[in-house]
C-alpha cells in the first residue's frame, strides 16, 4: 500500500501543477525523484513508485474519463465505505486503476487479501467495459495509441541513438596508460569503425569520435557501467555536444580557467583532464609521467555551483574522477579539503559553493578576484536553460503540447526569462577584466536561448567578439541556425548596430549546432568568444 500512498502524494501535487496552469517542465524522472526526495519517502519503494505514477500521469485524462463515467463505481465506493468505513481519494484509483489496465501484468500491486486488492476485483468488469467504451469512442485500439494519436507523435522511444563516452585523463598517469587503455577498449570489439552510425545497432563496433580526442560511440545495448574501466573511473560516460566547449577553449599548460555554471561537473572534470595534461601529451616520453609538478599551488580550475545539492554532487563527481578538492562556502571560508590539495602531483580543483554573478560585485568579492582569481583568463559557461535537447523529455513535452494554446503562451514566457538569465550570467563574466577566452553552452535547442543569446551579448559588449569558425572545430558543418540570422537582414544591410551582414554570417559559422539523434546524441549549442585585441595606438606603433 506504500507505493500507492506515495505515489499518490507525488501525482497529487503534479496535478496540482497542473491546475494551476504550470507547465510541468524537465525529465518526469528528474520531478518524480525531487518530489520523492522533498516528501522523504522510503527509498526502496522509487523505482516502482516512479513506474507506477509516471504511466498514470501519462494516462490522466483516460483515467479521468473511466473515474466520471463508470456508473457502477459510487455504489461500490458506498458499499466499501459501509463495510471498511474509509474508501481511497481519487488520485489513489487513478493509479490503481491505471495498473489494473495498462501495466504489465494487468494487476494492482496488492497481497490478494488486502481489502483494496478484493475492491478492485470487485469492480474490475466494468472498469474494462468502461475503457472498452473509451476506446470505441476515440477510434483507437490501445493506450499507446491513443497516446499517438493525442501528441501526434509515433515514436515511443526517448532515447539516445548510441552511448558516448571518453577516456579520464586525471587517472591516467602516463602516456603509455592512455594508450595501453584505448587500445584494450577498442580490442574489446570486434570492428572499429569509422562513423557512430555504424554502431547503432551492432554491439560489435566502437567508433573513435574524430572532433574529440578520446571519445567514444558504442551501442546503446552496451553495457557501459559494468566495466572494469568505467568501475575504476578510467572512462566517464559524456554526450558528444558536451565535449565541444573545451575543444573551442583550446585549453593550455599556462591557462586559469573557471567553470561558471558546473554541477553535475562533466564539463569540469574534462577540463579538469586537459589543463594538467593536454598540451603534454604529444611530447611525453611513454613511460614518464604526463604530470609536471606545478610552481605554484595557486588552483589551475574553478568551478563555480549556487544549488546546495549539486554543489556536493559537483565535489563527489570530482573526487571520483580523481581530482583532490577544496571547498569554499559563499561565506569564502573553506569546507572541505582533500588530505592530499597541497601534494606536488595533486590534480587540484576549486570548487565555490556560491553564484557566480557575485564574483566582483561588492568589495569582499573584488578581494577575491584581486587575489587567486585574478590570473584566470578562460571560462566555460554552460548555465541552466530549457533542457529541450536532452532524452526523457519526450512524454512530458507532448502532453504540454497537446495543451498547444496553453504551452505556447508559458513556453514563450519561460524562454524569455531564461535568455535573459544566459545572457546576463554570460555578460557578467565578460566584464571581468582578466578574462579573454569563454565558451556559451547549453543543451536547449531554442535558438532565443542559442544564437539570439550570442547576438545580444556581442551588442552589450563590442570589446568581446566570437571565436571565428577556423578556430571553433572547423570541420563540423552543423553551425548557427540560418533563421535565427536572416531575421537582422534586411536585403544588404544588416539591422544591426556596427555589424555588416559578412560580419554576421561570420557569427553564424562561429556557432555551433549538434542536432538530437542526427549528430548522435542531445540536441547542444555552442559559441566562443574571444576579447577583442587592442588595437596598437599610431604613437604605440612608432
Ligand atoms: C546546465 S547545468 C551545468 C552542467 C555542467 N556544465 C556539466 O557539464 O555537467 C547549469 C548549472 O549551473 C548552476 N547555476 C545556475 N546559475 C548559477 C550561478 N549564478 N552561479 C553558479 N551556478 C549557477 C545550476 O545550479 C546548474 O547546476
Amino acid at each position: 500500500m506504500e507505493i500507492y500512498r506515495d505515489s499518490t502524494w507525488i501525482l497529487e501535487d503534479l496535478i496540482k501543477q497542473k491546475e494551476n496552469n504550470k507547465l510541468v517542465s524537465g525529465s518526469l524522472k528528474n520531478i518524480i525523484i525531487s518530489k520523492h526526495k522533498q516528501f522523504k519517502l522510503n527509498n526502496k519503494n522509487l523505482k516502482n513508485v516512479f513506474a507506477c505514477t509516471i504511466e498514470a500521469y501519462k494516462h490522466l485524462d483516460v483515467l479521468e474519463y473511466l473515474y466520471e463515467n463508470m456508473s457502477s463505481l459510487e455504489a461500490a465506493l458506498t458499499k466499501l465505505e459501509a463495510t471498511k468505513g474509509k474508501v481511497p481519494n481519487k488520485v489513489t484509483l487513478y493509479l490503481m486503476f491505471n495498473d489494473a489496465l495498462f501495466s504489465k501484468n494487468k494487476r494492482v500491486q496488492l497481497p490478494n487479501n488486502h481489502y483494496l486488492k478484493k475492491f478492485m476485483d470487485s469492480i474490475n468488469k466494468s472498469l474494462n467495459k468502461q475503457w472498452e467504451t473509451f476506446k470505441k469512442i476515440n477510434k483507437v485500439n490501445s493506450i499507446d495509441e491513443y497516446l499517438a494519436k493525442k501528441t501526434g507523435s509515433d515514436k515511443p522511444i526517448d532515447q539516445p541513438p548510441v552511448r558516448w563516452f571518453r577516456l579520464n585523463l586525471a587517472k591516467l598517469k602516463t602516456f603509455e596508460q592512455i594508450t595501453a587503455v584505448k587500445n584494450e577498449i577498442i580490442a574489446n570489439f570486434k570492428h572499429n569503425v569509422d562513423s557512430w552510425k555504424s554502431v547503432q545497432e551492432n554491439q560489435d563496433c566502437i567508433y573513435e569520435d574524430e572532433f574529440v580526442p578520446y571519445l567514444f560511440a558504442v551501442s546503446m545495448d552496451f553495457k557501459i557501467s559494468r566495466c572494469k574501466w568505467y568501475k575504476s573511473g578510467q572512462i566517464i560516460i559524456q554526450d558528444r555536444g558536451s565535449c565541444f566547449p573545451l575543444e573551442i577553449l583550446d585549453v593550455k599548460k599556462t591557462d586559469y580557467i573557471m567553470d561558471c555554471c558546473a554541477a553535475p561537473g562533466n564539463k569540469t572534470s574534462l577540463l579538469g583532464g586537459y589543463i594538467y595534461v593536454k598540451d603534454r601529451l604529444e611530447s611525453v616520453e611513454e613511460d614518464q609521467p604526463i604530470y609536471e609538478e606545478e610552481e605554484d599551488s595557486i588552483p589551475r580550475v574553478v568551478a563555480f555551483e549556487k544549488n546546495d545539492k549539486r554543489s556536493e554532487i559537483l565535489s563527489t563527481m570530482m573526487k571520483n574522477a580523481g581530482f583532490e578538492i577544496r571547498k569554499f562556502n559563499p561565506d569564502l571560508t573553506v569546507s572541505e579539503q582533500s588530505e592530499a590539495y597541497f601534494n606536488d602531483d595533486a590534480l587540484r580543483i576549486d570548487i565555490f559553493h556560491g553564484d557566480f554573478s557575485t564574483l566582483c560585485n561588492n568589495e569582499r568579492n573584488k578581494n577575491i578576484y584581486n587575489s587567486k582569481f585574478f590570473k584566470f583568463n578562460k571560462a566555460i559557461l554552460d548555465p541552466s536553460c530549457s533542457g529541450s535537447g536532452i532524452y526523457g523529455r519526450q512524454s512530458i513535452d507532448n502532453l504540454n503540447k497537446a495543451d498547444m494554446e496553453r504551452y505556447i503562451e508559458k513556453e514563450g514566457e519561460r524562454l524569455t526569462k531564461l535568455s535573459s538569465f544566459q545572457t546576463s550570467i554570460v555578460s557578467h563574466a565578460m566584464k571581468l577584466p582578466n578574462l579573454q577566452k569563454l565558451t556559451y553552452s547549453t543543451c536547449s535547442v531554442n535558438p532565443i536561448e542559442n544564437e539570439d543569446v550570442v547576438i545580444d551579448l556581442l551588442m552589450k559588449h563590442p570589446d568581446w567578439e566570437v571565436i571565428p569558425r577556423s578556430e571553433s572545430i572547423p570541420t563540423w558543418k552543423r553551425r548557427g541556425l540560418e533563421s535565427a540570422f536572416e531575421k537582422h537582414i534586411d536585403g544588404n544591410d544588416c539591422k544591426l548596430k556596427g555589424m555588416t551582414v559578412k560580419e554576421l554570417m561570420d557569427v553564424k559559422d562561429a556557432c555551433i549546432r549538434l542536432n538530437k539523434e542526427e549528430d548522435g546524441g542531445i540536441g547542444f549549442f555552442v559559441c566562443g568568444f574571444q576579447r577583442r585585441q587592442q588595437k596598437k595606438s599610431k604613437k604605440g606603433k612608432k
